[in-house]
This record gives structure tokens, C-alpha cells and sequence, in this order.
């Protein structure tokens, strides 16, 4: 629930699809929030994050809100990926970070209503922007028909 209105969230797992960069373009048509995870103990998946901004900006356009997720936390003896660095790329692309751990439920459900707030912000804007062209419309009509 937010501010009263109940949220129904579908989300999509890529399973794997992702290590042939063979993502296809229905994942990215139509969705209006990414959810980027990394693994803090694997510096390729680190490094991948980066050349995944990139396509969800170009195919799914700039204005889509996207979080960014270094996960499994928990495994802090294992950590290769400074948190530092997840805060400074979420910081270069202006995108909320967490550290998570989905094993022991660390952050996720925050995560998730960082990303569903984002959304529901972004598409009031949006009804806003056209209540008011539709109102400045209707205003110029009524004018012209006096
Ligand atoms: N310790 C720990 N292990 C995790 C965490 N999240 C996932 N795992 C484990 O990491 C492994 C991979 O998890 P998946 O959820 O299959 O990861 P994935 O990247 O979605 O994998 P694909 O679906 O193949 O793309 C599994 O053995 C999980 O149990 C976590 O937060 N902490």
C-alpha cells in the first residue's frame, strides 16, 4: 500500500538470460522500473552492471527509474566489492543502492518500495502534466466560443 492505493507489482526474472547478452527486447518494452543486481563477492558481475545501464537506457529510455543491488551481504568474508564503489556508480547515474541479502532478507522489501515509489511518482507527474494541458485546453475553447 501507498498513500492508500494498493500496488500490484509483476516483476520479471531474466533466469540466466543475461550471460548471453541476449536479452530480449520485450523485457525492456512497456516496464517501467529495473532492478540491476550484482553480487558484491563476484567483480564481473560488478563489472557488468555498467554495459546494462546502458541498454536499459537506450531500449527502454531515459526516463525509466532504476534501482541498483549489491547482493548477498551476509557473505561479508567473501565481499570483493567495496560498498563504496556500488554507492559511486548508483551516484554517476543518479540511481538509489542498497547492500542486500535476498538469503536473509536484508533490504529487499525497502528496495522494492524505494523502486514502486519512484514509479508511482514519476506517473503522477505525468497525470499532472496532462491535467493541466487538458485544463489550459478546455480554458482556450470555452474562451473561443465566447
Ligand atoms: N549467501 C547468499 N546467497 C545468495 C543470496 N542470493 C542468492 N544466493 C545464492 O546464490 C545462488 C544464485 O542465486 P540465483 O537467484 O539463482 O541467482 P541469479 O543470478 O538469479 O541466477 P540466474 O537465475 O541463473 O540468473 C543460489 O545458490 C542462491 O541461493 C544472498 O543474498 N546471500
Amino acid at each position: 500500500m501507498f498513500n492508500d492505493t494498493r500496488v500490484k507489482l509483476q516483476i520479471w526474472d531474466t533466469a540466466g538470460q543475461e550471460q548471453f547478452h541476449t536479452l530480449s527486447t520485450s523485457y525492456f518494452r512497456g516496464a517501467q522500473g529495473f532492478v540491476l543486481v550484482y553480487d558484491i563477492t563476484n567483480l564481473k558481475s560488478f563489472q557488468s552492471i555498467t554495459i546494462w545501464i546502458n541498454d536499459i537506457y537506450e531500449k527502454a529510455g531515459d526516463e525509466v527509474d532504476v534501482i541498483l543491488l549489491g547482493n548477498k551481504c551476509d557473505k561479508e568474508s567473501e565481499r570483493v566489492v567495496p560498498k563504496q564503489k556500488g554507492e559511486k556508480l548508483a551516484w554517476e547515474y543518479g540511481m538509489p543502492f542498497f547492500e542486500t541479502s535476498a538469503k536473509e532478507n536484508v533490504n529487499i522489501e525497502h528496495a522494492f518500495s524505494v523502486l514502486t515509489k519512484e514509479i508511482l511518482e514519476k506517473k503522477s507527474g505525468v497525470l499532472h502534466d496532462l491535467d493541466v494541458v487538458s485544463l489550459s485546453e478546455t480554458k482556450k475553447r470555452t474562451c473561443c466560443a465566447f
